[in-house]
C-alpha cells in the first residue's frame, strides 16, 4: 500500500500594525526546486536558516493562491472517500484563524472547501451525495459540541470503536443541503468558541477547533456508498506568556494549549523514530488528531508564521516542528461499503465473528487521488462519526489493531480481540454460501438431536455412578456397625475383685514416682545452678572449686556421712565433669548408700606443702555444707599423690581453707589444693 507524507505549507502573514518587522523572513521560489524560506537567526541575525518546503506563502499571498494550490485538490481525494486533515499551525497571532475561517471579505479555508465540496456533489450525476457537518472544541483537554448552546455544552468523551478508530462520542452532525445554510450553522457555531483577548491578539482562540465534514457518497447503481471527510484543524497558538500578558485565567488556557502543543510534537517524533509506543493519549488533541498523524487520512499541515521580530525565535519553533511533520508517513485507506444484499451468516456456519458485524461488504477499489499524493487503497466500513478513520497503518509504527491492505476477503472484518461467543465450527463444514437455507436448518436439526443425545447418556451416566457409591457407602456404613458389635460382645469379663489390689498397687506406685520426680527436680535445680556458676568460672577456679568439694566431702565420707559426702561428690562433678577417678567415686559412693553399705575411702597420703596457701571459694562452700546440715569435721587431708593423671589440680602445693558451721560451732579446715584427691 502507497504510503502518503504529510504536507507541509508555510505561510507569513502581514506585518500588523505597530508590530516591528526587519523583513528578515524570506520566502524564495526557485524553478526546478522547492520553494524555501529564510529565517534569520535571532541571536546572530548574520545566520539564516533555510527551510525548503513544498508550499511556502509570502507576505502578499492570498486565501485563494493557498486554497488553489493546495486545498482544492485535496476535495477529488475526499470525494474518494478518504479522510483528509488540513491543520493550521503556528504561534499565537501568527495568522493560523484568519487562514482557515478568514473574514467575510476574505474568506479562508473553511467555507471555501464547504463551497468546493457544493460544486463537487453538483457534478456528481449518478450518486446520491449526503453533507453533514459537525464542530467541535478543544478547551483545556475537554471536548465540547460547537453546534450546541456551549453554556449548556456538556464535555464529551472521546472513545475508540471496535475498527480501533477514534471518535467523538454524541457530537452532533447537521446534514447541510446549500452554501447558506452552511454559513447559518457555522457563523454561530463560531461564535461560540473561546477566544479571548491578550496583548498579542485581540481576537486569540482559545481552544483547538475541529471542523468535521463528511461527504455520504451512494451509488444505487453500483450498490456501494463511499464515506469521505474533511477535517479542518484550527490549533490554538503556542504561548509566550511574558509576551500575552496572560492573567490567571489566561495563564491556565496557555498551559493547555502549550502542554497539548508539546505532546504533538512528541507525536511526531515518536513517528518519526518509530518508536513502538506513540503517545497520543496523553492529548486529547493527539487523539483526535491520531489519524491523521500515522494514520489513514490524507494531510496536510498550513505553518503559520508571524513576521515580526518578537516571534522570531517561535518562528524557527514552528519552522522545526514543520520539517519534523514532513516525514510523517500516512496510510490513507478508501472507505467504502458495500450496499450488495449478503447472505445472512448463520451462527453454526460462519467463522469467528467480530464483534459488530459490518452491514455491508468490504471490498479494495484502485482509487487514485488527485494533488501531489496518490492514494493507496483498502478497505474500511466507517463510522459516520466525527472522529478521523483509521486504517492501515504505516509500517514504521506497528499497531496490534492494523488491518491488512485491500486484498480483503467477502465477509472479512477487523477481527475481534474480544473472545467470540459464538460457536466455533467444524472445519469440515462448508462455507455457508454453499449451503440452502433448508440444508442449514436439517444440520442443525441434526446437530441439536445429537447434543440432547449425548447430554441425556452424560446424565444418565453421572446418576448410575453417583448411585453406585452411594451403595457402597451404605454397605460400609453396615459392616463397620456390625464390627463394632462384635467387638463388644467379644471383650472377657473379669471376676469381682480382682481388680481391687491391682488398683492399689498402682496407687502405691504412682505416689512414689512422683516423690522420685520432685526429688530429680530439686537436683536438677540445683546441678543447675551449679553448671551455670561453673559456666562462669575460669578452668583454672573450676578446678580449684571443685578440689574444695572433693576435700569437703572426703571429710564427710571419712566420717561415715556418706549421703552429705554423695553430695558434695557430685557437686564437685559439675566443676569438673571429665575427672573419670571423681566419677568412680561417686558411683562408689551411690552404691554404698544404696545398699547400706560402708564406704572405705581409699588412705590419703601425705605430701608435702609448699608455696604460698591459697584461698578458693571458702566461703561458697562454707554456706553448701551449711545448708547440706553437716556436722563440724576436723581437718581433712586430700591425697593427690595416688594417680597423677586422674587427679585433678593445678600441681602446685597450695591449701584450700574450709569453714563450716554447724551448731553454733565454727570450723575451718584447710586441705593442700594441689592435686586432690577424690
Ligand atoms: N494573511 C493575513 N492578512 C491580513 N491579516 C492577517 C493575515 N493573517 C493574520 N492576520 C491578522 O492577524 C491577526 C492575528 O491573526 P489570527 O487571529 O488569525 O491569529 P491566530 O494565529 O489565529 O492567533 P491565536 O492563536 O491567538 O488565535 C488578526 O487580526 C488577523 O486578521
Amino acid at each position: 500500500m502507497a504510503s502518503h507524507k504529510i504536507k507541509i505549507a508555510a505561510r507569513v502573514r502581514p506585518r500588523l500594525e505597530h508590530e516591528i518587522d526587519d523583513e528578515g523572513i524570506q520566502v524564495t521560489h526557485t524553478s526546478g526546486a522547492p520553494s524555501c524560506i529564510s529565517v534569520p537567526n535571532p541571536r546572530d541575525v548574520s545566520q539564516i536558516f533555510n527551510f525548503p518546503l513544498s508550499s511556502c506563502y509570502d507576505q502578499n499571498s492570498t486565501q485563494e493562491d493557498i486554497f488553489e494550490r493546495d486545498v482544492r485538490p485535496l476535495i477529488d481525494v475526499v470525494y474518494s472517500g478518504v479522510t483528509v486533515t488540513i491543520f493550521a499551525y503556528g504561534v499565537t497571532s501568527s495568522g493560523k484563524t484568519h487562514t482557515m475561517q478568514g473574514t467575510k471579505a476574505q474568506p479562508g479555508v473553511i467555507p471555501r472547501v464547504v463551497e468546493a465540496m457544493f460544486e463537487q456533489k453538483a457534478s456528481l450525476q449518478r450518486s446520491s451525495v449526503e453533507l453533514s457537518v459537525s464542530y467541535m472544541e478543544i478547551y483545556k483537554d475537554e471536548v465540547y459540541d460547537l453546534l450546541v448552546n456551549r453554556e449548556t455544552a456538556p464535555k464529551l468523551p472521546v472513545r475508540e470503536n471496535d475498527a480501533g478508530q477514534v471518535f467523538v462520542a454524541n457530537l452532533t452532525s447537521f446534514p447541510i443541503k446549500s452554501m447558506e445554510e452552511f454559513d447559518r450553522i457555522y457563523s454561530q457555531a463560531s461564535r461560540h468558541r473561546s477566544v479571548g483577548a491578550t496583548n498579542l491578539n485581540r481576537t486569540s482562540s482559545r481552544s483547538h477547533a475541529v471542523l468535521t465534514l463528511e461527504v455520504m457518497m451512494t451509488d444505487s447503481t453500483a450498490q456501494r456508498t463511499l464515506t469521505g471527510k474533511m477535517n479542518l484543524v484550527d490549533l490554538a497558538g503556542s504561548e509566550n506568556n511574558k509576551l500575552t500578558g496572560n492573567d490567571s485565567t489566561r495563564m491556565a488556557e496557555s498551559a493547555a494549549i502549550n502542554k497539548s502543543l508539546s505532546v504533538l510534537g512528541q507525536v511526531v517524533h515518536a513517528l518519526n523514530q518509530g518508536a513502538s509506543r506513540i503517545p497520543y493519549r496523553n492529548s486529547k488533541l493527539t487523539r483526535i488528531l491520531q489519524d491523521a498523524l500515522g494514520g489513514s487520512s490524507v494531510g496536510l499541515l498550513i505553518c503559520n508564521i508571524a513576521p515580526g521580530t518578537k516571534f522570531r525565535q517561535d518562528t524557527l519553533n514552528t519552522l522545526n516542528f514543520a520539517v519534523r511533520t514532513k516525514n510523517v508517513e500516512n496510510r490513507p485507506v478508501i472507505n467504502e461499503r458495500d450496499n450488495r444484499p449478503q447472505p445472512k451468516p448463520h451462527f453454526a456456519a460462519v467463522q469467528p465473528a467480530p464483534a459488530k458485524l459490518a452491514p455491508a461488504v468490504l471490498h479494495a477499489i484502485p482509487v487514485h487521488a488527485s494533488g501531489s499524493s496518490a492514494v493507496a487503497t483498502t478497505t474500511s466500513n466507517i463510522a459516520a462519526v466525527a472522529g478521523p478513520s483509521r486504517g492501515q497503518r504505516p509500517s514504521k509504527v506497528p499497531r496490534p489493531s492494523a488491518v491488512g491492505p485491500g486484498l480483503l476477503p467477502p465477509l472479512y472484518s477487523r477481527p475481534s480481540s474480544r473472545p467470540s461467543s459464538r460457536p466455533s465450527i467444524p472445519e469440515k463444514m462448508e462455507p455457508v454460501t454453499q449451503l440452502t437455507d433448508k440444508e442449514i436448518d436439517e444440520r442443525i436439526a441434526r446437530a441439536v438431536e445429537a447434543e440432547v443425545a449425548r447430554r441425556l447418556k452424560e446424565r444418565e451416566e453421572q446418576e448410575r455412578v453417583e448411585q453406585a457409591r452411594l451403595q457402597q457407602e451404605k454397605e460400609n456404613l453396615a459392616l463397620q456397625e456390625k464390627q463394632a458389635v462384635e467387638n463388644v460382645k467379644a471383650e472377657p469379663k473379669l471376676p469381682s475383685g480382682v481388680l481391687s489390689p491391682l488398683l492399689k498397687r498402682h496407687r502405691d506406685l504412682d505416689e512414689e514416682l512422683r516423690a522420685r520426680l520432685a526429688e530429680l527436680e530439686q537436683k536438677y535445680e540445683r546441678g543447675n545452678k551449679e553448671l551455670q556458676l561453673a559456666d562462669v568460672l575460669s578452668p583454672a577456679s573450676r578446678k580449684k572449686t571443685g578440689r574444695a568439694y572433693v576435700a569437703l566431702a572426703r571429710a564427710h565420707s571419712e566420717k561415715g556421712d556418706l549421703d552429705v559426702a554423695l553430695e558434695l561428690y557430685r557437686k564437685a562433678e559439675t566443676y569438673v565433669p571429665d575427672n573419670v577417678k571423681l566419677r568412680e567415686r561417686v558411683l562408689e559412693i551411690e552404691w554404698a548408700v544404696k545398699n547400706g553399705k560402708d564406704f572405705v575411702p581409699s588412705p590419703k597420703k601425705q605430701r608435702k606443702v609448699r608455696g604460698k596457701k591459697r584461698k578458693v571459694a571458702v566461703e561458697r562452700i562454707c554456706e553448701e555444707a551449711t545448708s547440706l546440715g553437716q556436722s563440724s569435721i576436723g581437718q581433712s587431708s586430700l591425697d593427690d599423690g595416688e594417680d597423677g593423671e586422674r587427679g585433678f589440680g593445678d600441681g602446685e602445693g597450695a591449701t584450700i581453707k574450709v569453714k563450716e558451721e554447724y551448731e553454733g560451732q565454727t570450723t575451718i579446715h584447710e586441705t593442700p589444693a594441689k592435686r586432690t584427691r577424690c
